[in-house]
């Protein structure tokens, strides 16, 4: 769709005490227009969770192998080579080698001490302040919720240990005056602080192909707001010809914006429950969410985080259970159907313990049989739609009709009816594909192969399927397989998009010779 009234900018930046600064639509906005596309200010890699895990290039982020890999000649940060155009590119490692370089000389052998990657958007973006005055500005005028992250808040010591400290001792505090004149006339402790404090509230995470993540910040795009509900979409360029334009963000809209409505972007997991992406979002972003999903105890009737009741003791019970008033965080969780309630911190508990589990199981790429044991045990106390199943789900609908032992039309019926369900969650809660549309593609993708399965299968009573019936399993195919590729088309960008959508199409086109083969016409 898209309207090409290109004539005003689609947005205005408005302000108040809570949001501070915000953007409204300017004109009414249509799903496809565009908002905004801006280069980043300044970008640097995440830091590394792993740190036996190999290290970006400082100049071009490919991993690399620290202990037998290329070192930048002047500063020491393993490279994937000395020839890395990174090096010397300003906006990569180029000014900030010189601060680098004034390594102890013991630090080649101690590198995941050494080498905090992290600390490298904090100086990328405080070397801004004489190379380039306007994106330094840029960077200071955003909000660095500094009020809440004084000494003693787990932020500021965090910020403190492995970044501020970090800088100032080994590199900063030992520079030569002409460098630190040249690059650092305005450096302190506290200035540190604050742009850690702006990092944490504003950077975007970029994931790059070679699987290396990047921070970044983008002037504009800064100040959308968050929901849970959000109305753009926002792509990284990771494919252009002009390396000016890497990490080059497009926001489009996804959902109808009326004139004067907000525009906004999510900065958390739209998968996860209520209680966990406020309580995310509190602590990372300061804030409390309050919007249309925050506060519909049923999560817009997904009943993402719903239990199950588990009776009063004596009696068994079919209800369900729902947080009161899911913008408090003292809430009670009451039963549909009988008295009983559970206060919210048990429930908590519960669900943070199961998700361990959960994410356990997921990191070791569960087999069949430990996902359906733990499906199995977890249904127990939770509502079938419950985020931590649809995990699990979404794991075993991607195993199911794809492994010798889970082909029988039994199995093929399971995974058709998990898709189902799985799909309908996903488009309740991301109506626009502003965030899941990886999720709802597989989704589609899966439940096209179970279908295909299942037509070309004799049925469990050993007769043959009718023409129709096999016309009809396959005409449905066809739907999903159009549909999961339609979901990625604003994803095309960027490479793990691009990687699904060329499965999808080579799937796509054996399903058409299929069809052409025996003659069918759909
Ligand atoms: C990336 S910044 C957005 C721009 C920021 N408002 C500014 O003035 O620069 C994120 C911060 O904006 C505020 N914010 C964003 N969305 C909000 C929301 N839905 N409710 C309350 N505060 C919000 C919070 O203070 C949050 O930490």
């Amino acid at each position: 769709m898209g309207q090409n009234d290109n004539s005003t900018t689609p947005y205005k930046v408005a302000s108040s005490d809570e949001l501070g600064r915000y953007m409204v639509a300017t004109r009414d906005l249509l799903p496809g227009d565009l908002v905004l596309t801006e280069r980043p200010l300044v970008f640097a890699p995440k830091a590394m969770l792993d740190p036996e895990a190999q290290m970006p290039c400082v100049g071009c982020y490919k991993p690399v192998f620290t202990d037998i890999g290329e070192r930048c000649a002047k500063c020491g940060w393993p490279v994937c080579s000395g020839n890395c155009p990174g090096l010397v590119d300003p906006r990569h490692h180029g000014v900030e080698c010189a601060v680098l370089s004034t390594r102890p000389d013991c630090v080649l052998d101690n590198m995941a001490d050494y080498y905090r990657h992290d600390a490298l958007l904090p100086l990328r973006c405080i070397l801004l302040q004489n190379t380039e005055p306007e994106k330094w500005k840029s960077v200071l005028d955003m909000q660095s919720h500094m009020e809440c992250r004084g000494p003693g808040t787990e932020a500021y010591e965090e910020a403190n240990e492995f970044i501020v400290e970090y800088l100032l001792e080994n590199f900063i505090n030992k520079l030569d005056k002409n460098i630190k004149n040249k690059y650092l006339t305005d450096i302190s402790k506290e200035l540190i602080h604050r742009i850690c404090g702006i990092i944490d509230t504003n950077a975007l995470e970029i994931r790059l192909p070679e699987g290396a993540e990047l921070q970044a910040l983008y002037a504009n795009t800064c100040i959308l707001e968050h929901s849970c509900i959000p109305n753009t979409k926002h792509t990284f360029n990771q494919s252009s010809a002009d390396k000016n334009d890497s990490y080059k963000i497009t926001v489009k809209v996804v959902i109808p914006i009326m004139k004067d409505e907000h525009i906004t972007t999510m900065y958390s997991h739209a998968l996860w429950g209520t209680e966990a992406r406020r309580q995310h979002l509190k602590d990372t972003k300061y804030f409390s969410c309050k919007c249309p999903r925050c506060s519909d105890p049923t999560e817009l009737g997904t009943y993402l985080s719903a239990m199950k009741c588990f009776g009063d003791g004596n009696k068994s019970c079919d209800g369900v259970h729902l947080p009161q008033n899911p913008l408090d965080d003292d809430t009670e969780w009451a039963c549909s159907e009988c008295p009983v309630k559970v206060n919210n911190s048990q429930i908590n508990m519960l669900i943070s313990q199961m998700g361990e589990e959960v994410d356990g199981v997921l990191m070791m790429g569960g087999s069949v049989p430990m996902l359906e044991n733990l499906l199995c045990r977890l249904s127990t106390f939770l509502h079938p739609n419950h985020y931590h199943l649809y995990s699990l789900k979404h794991s075993l609908v991607q195993l199911y009709g794809r492994q010798p032992s889970y082909m029988s039309e039994e199995i093929l019926d399971k995974k058709i009816k998990m898709c189902k369900d799985l799909i309908q969650i996903t488009t309740t809660l991301d109506p626009g594909n502003a965030r899941l549309s990886l999720y709802s593609s597989v989704l589609q993708h899966e439940l096209h192969s179970a279908l295909i399965l299942k037509a070309k299968k004799v049925k469990s009573d050993g007769s043959f399927k009718t023409a129709e019936e096999i016309k009809s399993l396959l005409l449905e195919a066809k739907v999903c397989i159009e549909r999961a590729l339609e979901v990625l088309k604003d994803d095309m960008e960027e490479t793990s998009g691009r990687k699904l959508y060329d499965v999808i199409e080579e799937s796509k086109k054996d399903f058409e010779k299929y069809c052409k083969e025996k003659g069918i016409s759909l």
